[in-house]
């Protein structure tokens, strides 16, 4: 037997879970887990079973005048708080020539102030009443539907809190993080109990080098260094697969959730994704479909294994997350261990050092091994069914470019060249999640902020002219993308489509959401980074950011 998503009869398991999302009471399911209890778990518990006596199932309404006596609306978690550390006119704003792009970024570096949450003290005292985790510190919030924190979402909230100069929350941020890894020896997906038994891609160990970077405090580091260890043990103890290639056994990583029933979040859709299964294809149907939550990507056919092992005709009902070797995560981890080996040198430790640097050379050579295709030019995903690979487009096939995790330059120009012939880089506003229209969010036509910033960082790194105009014409797409959007809905969402002139995304379980705590972080890093190219199309600059030939010719001309 698996264990439930928590352990909460309320808000992981139980007859109110199920008859309240059955009845579908809310268009989100995500609403009712949400929910804060006016009264302790047994007394609801208690005041249900009286009910279902009375009723057996009982009638929508009964149900909501249940819920009416025994819950309050989602977001009574949280008090009033505006980050004390916000200030108006960052330095970066000054390094942007395009005036509208200029007036655009001040008003994102507003938006933090907007998606700021700090948990009252009443969740940390009486815990059962709440399915929010309690951290110690504020956080930024994706935003929407999204009331909580988010993992990896976080990594990108604090590249731009870093440049907003929030010092202060990002460090509140990261060490809310390194509670999260002392009370469950990893960091939940998200900040509620029902994401407690899965995690996301692993990225502290790069928010803490972020960090590090913007202010070198090596107490910090120092302080930080053991919880880190401790996550990335948990990645390789619980997250960790053997895989043979060329006569050779390598260990690489997966993402991998043991824990049964529905998505308390998602209940009903999981429910009916599930009907006409045997109890066994049941189980492992919803521990795939939250490996796919862990992986981030919930959900898309780059997930999917057909009956005949590969994935071309299938539907959701044929996730199979924890069946793939993923290149991202594993490029992930190699960049990982590569950080954690150069903290180990500041802080002196040369040995310590040594173990990361072998472990992420052990890791490069099972990525070359495995995921690398020296024909096509790319990594890519490796299926554990069939010991076949997945040659689909993904952004993801470019990660170890990002990581600069390949062991010889051409490796990376090669990829290069597979980019420029994927197909993928006709579209003006964005590279799109895949080729394939599933209808899932993770999919075509949508583009997403992480996986633009991975793709536009990793190319920018790269030596080669072609590569770094690459990565500049794709920062400028996505920014059009993004400023476009704003202009017309007056927000920034969590996801955009690639087929329309600034048109948010769509698909999936869930309303597109507008906020957006990563949107806005890499938003604001390729504003500070291209800053002085990127352009509105309006035309309008800060003439003192031009260079000094473009001042002169405007000069002549007027
Ligand atoms: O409720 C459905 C799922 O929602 C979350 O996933 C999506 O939003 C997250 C926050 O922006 C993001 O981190 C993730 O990549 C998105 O797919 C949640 O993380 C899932 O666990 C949840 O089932």
């Amino acid at each position: 037997a698996l264990p439930p998503p928590c352990d909460s009869q309320i808000y992981c398991t139980g007859p109110i879970l199920h008859q309240v999302q059955k009845a579908r009471l809310f268009d989100d399911d995500k609403e009712f887990v949400d929910m804060k209890l006016r009264e302790s778990p047994d007394v609801v518990l208690s005041a249900f079973q009286n009910l279902s006596s009375e009723f057996g199932t009982i009638p929508p309404a009964k149900l909501q005048e249940f819920l009416d006596m025994y819950f309050e609306k989602p977001g009574t978690e949280f008090e009033e708080w505006i980050p004390t550390d916000w200030h108006d006119n960052p330095k970066f704003l000054g390094g942007i020539a395009d005036l509208q792009l200029r007036k655009w970024a001040e008003k994102i570096h507003q938006l933090w102030k907007s998606l700021g949450r700090k948990i009252r003290s009443d969740v940390k005292d009486q815990p059962e009443l709440y399915s929010q985790i309690y951290t110690p510190h504020p956080v930024i919030v994706p935003g929407g539907r999204f009331r909580e924190l988010y993992y990896w979402d976080s990594y990108w909230v604090i590249n731009g809190l870093l440049l907003s100069e929030m010092t202060q929350t990002a460090h509140g941020m990261i060490q809310n993080f390194l509670y999260l890894i002392n009370r469950y020896g990893f960091i939940p997906n998200g900040g509620r109990i029902y994401y407690e038994r899965r995690s996301q891609p692993p990225f502290l160990t790069l928010m803490v080098e972020s960090y590090y970077q913007a202010t070198k405090d090596k107490e910090f580091l120092r302080a930080a260094l053991a919880p880190l260890e401790r996550e990335y043990q948990f990645w390789m103890q619980n997250r960790s697969v053997a895989v043979s290639a060329n006569g050779t056994e390598y260990k690489l990583n997966r993402y991998y959730v043991e824990v049964d029933l529905p998505r308390p979040e998602s209940y009903t859709d999981d429910l009916e994704l599930a009907e006409g299964l045997s109890d066994e294809e049941k189980q492992q149907l919803w521990m795939d479909l939250k490996a796919g939550a862990e992986s981030g990507w919930d959900f898309t056919s780059r997930w999917y294994i057909d009956s005949d092992g590969h994935n071309n005709n299938s539907t959701l009902g044929a996730t199979r997350t924890s069946a793939i070797v993923p290149t991202d995560l594993n490029a992930l981890l190699c960049l990982c261990e590569k950080t954690l080996a150069s903290f180990h040198s500041i802080l002196g430790d040369g040995d310590s050092a040594a173990r990361y640097e072998e472990a992420a050379a052990r890791r490069l050579q099972a990525i070359e091994a495995v995921l690398w295709d020296a024909e096509r030019g790319a990594w890519f995903d490796f299926n554990l069914e069939t010991n076949s690979s997945n040659v689909q487009f993904y952004p993801s096939n470019l990660a170890p470019v990002w990581a600069q995790c390949y062991s010889r330059s051409e490796m990376a120009e090669k990829a290069v060249q597979y980019l420029k012939k994927s197909g993928a880089l006709r579209f003006p506003n964005g590279v799109p999640t895949s080729l394939r229209n599933s209808g899932q969010q993770w999919d075509y036509p949508n583009a997403w902020p992480p996986l633009q910033h991975m793709l536009i960082e990793g190319l920018s790194k790269l030596p080669s002219e072609e590569a770094q105009e690459l990565a500049f014409d794709l920062a400028q797409r996505w920014i059009k993308t993004n400023w476009l959007a704003y202009t017309k809905y007056d927000a920034m969402f969590e996801k955009y489509d690639v087929e329309g002139d600034g048109k948010p995304g769509g698909g999936g379980e869930y309303e597109v959401q507008l906020g957006f705590g990563w949107t806005n972080g890499v938003a604001l890093q390729l504003l500070d980074h291209y800053g002085a190219n990127l352009t509105s199309g309006t035309g309008r600059v800060f003439a003192s950011l031009l260079p000094p030939l473009v001042i002169s010719a405007a000069r002549m001309l007027h």
